[in-house]
């Protein structure tokens, strides 16, 4: 053989091993990776099978899973975010305490605001705005009203006489909580009804001047008994428990409200209730309810305003009108509607006059 021959054949050998070479490796590449292929997905299933064994995990992993393995094709599919949508009009999503559905939220609103726009539309006259004014006036000193009574003796005998007894004499209380048990009527009663914490405790210990002797809270439902104030042996003044909203049970608030409706439309001796009203808030249908149970009884009543020391005095004259508007049908309702603030004194006076004409004091 040739040296050339030789060398070409050398050559060949080489070239054929380098190709061995790269072959054996690209098959040993494919080979690899068909195996580790073959282990992730046995232990996947392995892991899968081993989940699904605790029953409360079995619903999250098989969603982790699922999610995990590509849908279709080679490509995985980007990860998608699990976005709830609320139905706004299913109900079955809210709680009992949650508010309104935004619908009726707006309506809500937009009658909220007709009423109110309504109650700014009222234009007080001049004869109502004087009143006021003489009734919004802060009174502080008893010597004050003391002068005033006597210049203005014969408007003010009433209420002279009426401060004078009460500032002399001592209030003998009884409380009450059946119907059955009530004092026997032998003076002449004003009582005082109103929603709880309208402010009728503190309206009595107002007209009274004896502070403290009528327990008063900020906390609606403090008086539970029909409490009755005996002043000398002239007059008894009768504070009511409160209805609407209270902090009590149901059942307690309703045997409160039976209570009042019984005693006002059946009660021997009640000359007069006292309906308290607060400005700012006006009637509420409880209130036209007690109106038309004593429309039905035949029984006077006069509705008074509290709290007039926070709202403005035109708001206070605008409540005035749109009450006396909405009562002119009324017949057993006593005119003008009385405005007092308990804190301030104002307006206590003109109530004091008011009432002291039914008292046994006064002749009439
Ligand atoms: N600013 C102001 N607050 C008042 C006035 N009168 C009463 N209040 C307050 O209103 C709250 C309720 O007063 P009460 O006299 O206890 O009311 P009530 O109607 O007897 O309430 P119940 O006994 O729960 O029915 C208290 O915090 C009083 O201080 C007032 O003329 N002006
Ligand atoms: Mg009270």
């Amino acid at each position: 053989m040739s040296r050339s021959k030789v060398k070409q054949k050398d050559g060949l050998s080489t070239e054929r091993q380098k190709y061995n070479g790269k072959h054996k490796t690209l098959e040993k590449q494919t080979k690899f990776k068909q195996r580790s292929d073959r282990i992730t997905q046995h232990s996947t299933i392995h892991d899968r099978e081993k989940a699904l064994e605790k029953p409360g995990k079995r619903e999250a992993i098989s969603r982790k899973y699922i999610k995990s393995e590509p849908a279709t094709g080679d490509v995985p599919s980007k990860r998608k975010k699990n976005i709830i949508r609320i139905d706004p009009h299913d109900t079955s999503n809210k709680r009992m305490d949650d508010s309104p559905l935004s619908k009726d939220v707006s309506v809500d609103k937009e009658v909220k605001l007709s009423q109110n726009a309504l109650f700014r539309a009222i234009k007080p006259t001049p004869a109502i705005l004087s009143f006021v004014e003489d009734n919004v006036q802060v009174v502080t000193a008893f010597f004050y009203e003391f002068a005033l009574a006597k210049h203005k003796l014969s408007s003010n005998l009433g209420s002279y006489f009426f401060s004078f007894l009460c500032y002399k004499s001592l209030l003998f209380s009884h409380r009450f909580h059946r119907s059955s048990s009530f004092p026997t009527p032998t003076l002449p009663e004003i009582a005082f009804a109103g929603r709880s914490n309208v402010g009728k405790s503190s309206l009595l210990n107002a007209l009274t001047r004896q502070w403290g002797v009528v327990r008063t809270s900020d906390k609606p439902g403090l008086t539970q008994t029909i409490n009755f104030f005996r002043l000398a042996s002239k007059l008894c003044l009768v504070d009511l428990p409160g209805y609407g909203f209270a902090f009590a049970k149901d059942e307690v608030k309703d045997a409160w409200e039976e209570l009042v409706k019984e005693y006002v439309s059946t009660r021997e001796g009640l000359t007069r209730v006292c309906l308290l009203v607060d400005t700012k808030w006006g009637m509420k249908p409880r209130d036209h309810e007690l109106i038309d149970l004593m429309e039905r009884s035949k029984m006077p009543y006069q509705i008074v305003l509290t709290k007039t020391d926070v709202v403005f005095p035109v708001d206070v004259a605008r409540r005035a009108m749109q009450i006396e508007e909405n009562l002119k049908p009324k017949s057993s309702v006593v005119n003008p509607v009385m405005m007092v603030s308990s804190k301030s004194g104002a307006g206590i006076r003109s109530l004091r006059t008011a009432l002291a004409k039914l008292s046994r004091f006064v002749k009439p």
